[in-house]
């Protein structure tokens, strides 16, 4: 990237940069061998013709724009397969899949949770069967749990599975219009096979929901399979080559053993075999919600890296009267925009590898039949899974917006970036009532805090809290992160003590629990942030890394605390010891912050090492030729290619003819 002639002001951003970018870059890649590989595999890629378009995307049709993506998904299948074996290098596809999709693979679902599904949930003979065959595309799936009537409250799902003794199968069923499935990746036409979640019924009982791996469409002829209603849900606002598809089953039966038993089983007779813990089916939702604090951390880094380098080469208005009109980056509002962008991304990347370790931590204890654990993760996970898909939203709109009437062009990716990265808020459990599972771990555990008990790690500051509400505040990092704290665990007190008051006065616990649940979902939220908090700052300074640039990141960490401070100072005033002057010094510090981030900020983005491939957009690019590529993209539009279209002769001229008369 050295070598492109690139804009002047971007040549003197860079040159203004006071840390090493390489390190920053090898830092967040895990070694410069990382980078190293990751940068290999990546000009590999995107040095194949056939994934690269001549014709942007958007111009095509819903249809031919699904099949470009297809073609496109299978090119890339192959190439990183030979990939594979010759490099033995497994390779990040998500990251890839932006540049070579621009929008999304109508392979995600297979890769992200098909395969998932049938390992977390499999028995080590249903994965022999079908995860080879899962692995090397020989069959290609989805998850299907979504139903028109019920997302989020699964065990409302209506698709039924009903065991058959005497043939040992299981009939499926979807006798009403909101049992079909909605939603699935792939589904619309690209998979043959799906996991799909249902009501288990055997001899006219209910057993709640479980997952059952179901061909359903001909692996020759890809029809759909008799018994099975198929077919694509339409344009969305975004994700619109996942190919998001329909699914009803009319008496359509699959073998005994096509129900994923790694947990609870059928056997033949139709007796029920209970797993461990029945919420051991909801394992693959689990696993995708740790890995959406990543893919958060992704999609915030494609909207700074672009909001920020067209911020340095954008100049509009002047500071000054007398000087020259600046670059816009230079204002302070800009720098507010778009700094917390790129404090979030580091912060939502170092939550995930923490919150992936302690994943990985439970899963091994499952394997062991352990599962004390299993509850502190799925209440973190919802709640980071919520809130900083919500903040990536948030950023990413705000990037796109601080780019002005540029940021509105499709050419400038900020819209595909937005539609698919506020799509995270709803999918995978929507956003509140992720919140609200996270809150019903946090009211047991201010209950278990009033009685003294110890408490696990994430929620030890009740405790704490109980004991000593009183600390003085400090304005450090450190005594930022227990203002979080306090407000987290005042939040969670009062919430419970709103309950409590409904019950007082006669509501019975379910009531008073939704009178009080915009309580609960703002104490679930200040958890969160006390978590991002907490892990971010401690995991950068536990970094080892040059002073350089040990001292920035350390100043976006901390843009982040002040930030969140300053944007929630009511709630600190309300539950902590903070007070007016305190938060005056934050304000300054703020300001502050920003003025010592300015100088590093193109040098920030770039350490993202996001290649224009990936970046898709006339405003991001390395080089800075924003004016240029934005004509450039403009002059592909079809209707540049006349120079008078139809429409003037069969219309126009027509309407004009009509005015004279
Ligand atoms: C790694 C790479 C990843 C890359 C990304 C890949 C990208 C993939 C693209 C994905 C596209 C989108 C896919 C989808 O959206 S798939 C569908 C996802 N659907 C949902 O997420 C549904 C949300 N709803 C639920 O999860 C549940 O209904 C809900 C948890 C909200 C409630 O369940 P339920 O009603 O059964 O439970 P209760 O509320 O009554 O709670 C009972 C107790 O169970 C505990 N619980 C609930 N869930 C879990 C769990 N998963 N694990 C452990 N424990 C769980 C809950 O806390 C209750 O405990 P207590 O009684 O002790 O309070
Ligand atoms: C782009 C995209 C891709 C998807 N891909 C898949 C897929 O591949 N496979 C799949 O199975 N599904 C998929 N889904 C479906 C997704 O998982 C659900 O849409 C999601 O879980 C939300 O459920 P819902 O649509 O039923 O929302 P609802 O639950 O109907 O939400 C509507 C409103 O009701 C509120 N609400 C609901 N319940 C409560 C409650 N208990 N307390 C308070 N408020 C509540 C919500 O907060 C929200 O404001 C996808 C969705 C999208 C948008």
């Amino acid at each position: 990237m050295a070598n492109v002639k690139c804009n002047p002001d971007l040549v003197r951003e860079r040159a203004k940069c006071s840390f090493d970018v390489n390190e920053l870059i090898h830092l967040i890649d895990g070694g410069e061998n990382a980078t190293k590989e990751k940068r290999h595999f990546e000009e590999t890629i995107f040095s194949v013709k056939e994934l690269q378009d001549a014709v942007p995307e958007e111009y095509l049709s819903h249809k031919d724009r699904y099949e470009n993506a297809v073609r496109k998904a299978t090119i890339l299948r192959d190439v990183c397969r030979e990939y594979m074996k010759k490099y033995n290098y497994k390779p990040n596809r998500f990251r890839v899949g932006h540049g070579v999709f621009k929008d999304v693979s109508p392979f995600l679902l297979h890769d992200g949770m098909f395969v998932a599904t049938i390992i977390g949930q499999g028995t080590p003979e249903q994965q022999a069967e079908w995860l080879p065959k899962a692995e090397n595309m020989q069959i290609i799936g989805t998850y299907a749990q979504t139903e028109l009537g019920h997302g989020s409250f699964i065990r409302g799902l209506e698709t039924r599975a009903t065991y058959d003794p005497k043939t040992e199968e299981f009939i499926l069923n979807n006798a009403t219009l909101s049992s079909f499935k909605w939603w699935p990746g792939g589904l619309g036409s690209t998979v043959n096979h799906c996991i799909v979640v249902a009501q288990l019924f055997i001899n006219g009982k209910s057993y709640g929901i479980q997952p059952f791996i179901v061909q359903i469409r001909d692996l020759n002829t890809h029809k759909p399979l008799p018994g099975v209603k198929v077919g694509e849900i339409g344009p969305k606002m975004g994700f619109q080559t996942a190919n998001n598809g329909f699914l009803g089953f009319e008496n359509f039966r699959i073998p005994r053993m096509n129900m994923l038993m790694k947990n609870a089983q059928v056997l033949k007779d139709g007796t029920f075999v209970k797993g461990m813990n029945e919420k051991l089916t909801y394992g693959t939702m689990v696993m995708v919600r740790v890995g959406i604090v990543g893919d958060c951390s992704l999609n915030t880094s494609l909207a700074a890296t672009i909001a920020v380098r067209y911020s340095a080469v954008r100049h509009q208005s002047k500071i000054k009267a007398k000087e020259p009109e600046v670059q816009i980056l230079d204002y302070v509002t800009q720098q507010h925009k778009l700094f917390i962008a790129i404090a979030s991304s580091h912060v939502f990347r170092n939550v995930y590898s923490w919150l992936s370790k302690s994943y990985l931590n439970v899963m091994k204890d499952l394997a062991q039949g352990k599962q004390d654990h299993l509850p502190e993760l799925h209440a973190t996970a919802c709640c980071l899974k919520a809130v900083c898909s919500r903040d990536a939203g948030s950023v990413v709109e705000e990037c796109r917006l601080a780019c002005g009437g540029h940021g509105y062009m499709t050419s400038s990716n900020l819209p595909l970036v937005y539609g698919f990265t506020i799509a995270t808020v709803t999918y995978e459990g929507e956003q509140t009532v992720l919140l609200l599972q996270t809150a019903r771990y946090l009211v047991k555990a201010w209950l278990a805090a009033l009685q003294g008990k110890v408490l696990a790690p994430s929620v030890s500051y009740l405790s704490d809290w109980l004991k000593n509400d009183n600390v003085r505040w400090q304005n450090t990092p450190e005594g930022i992160v227990k203002g979080f704290q306090h407000v987290a665990a005042g939040k969670v007190k009062a919430a419970y003590d709103t309950i409590q008051k409904y019950i007082k006065l006669g509501k019975d616990y379910e009531d008073a629990w939704n009178l009080a649940s915009v309580q609960l979902m703002k104490a679930s939220e200040a958890h969160s942030r006390s978590i991002l908090c907490e892990v971010s700052w401690g995991e950068v300074i536990r970094t080892s890394a040059s002073p350089n640039l040990l001292q920035v990141l350390k100043q976006l960490a901390q843009l982040y605390l002040v930030y969140w401070t300053l944007e929630t100072s009511g709630d600190f005033l309300v539950y902590s010891n903070i007070s007016k002057d305190d938060i005056a010094i934050l304000r300054e510090k703020y300001e502050e912050l920003l003025a010592a981030i300015r100088p590093n900020a193109v040098g920030l983005v770039d350490a993202f090492d996001l290649r224009d491939e990936i970046l898709h957009s006339t405003l991001g690019s390395y080089d800075g030729r924003v004016y240029e590529r934005l004509m450039e993209e403009a002059l592909k539009s079809p209707l540049n290619q006349e120079s008078v279209n139809a429409s003037f002769h069969k219309y126009l001229k027509p309407l004009m003819e009509k005015a004279k008369l």
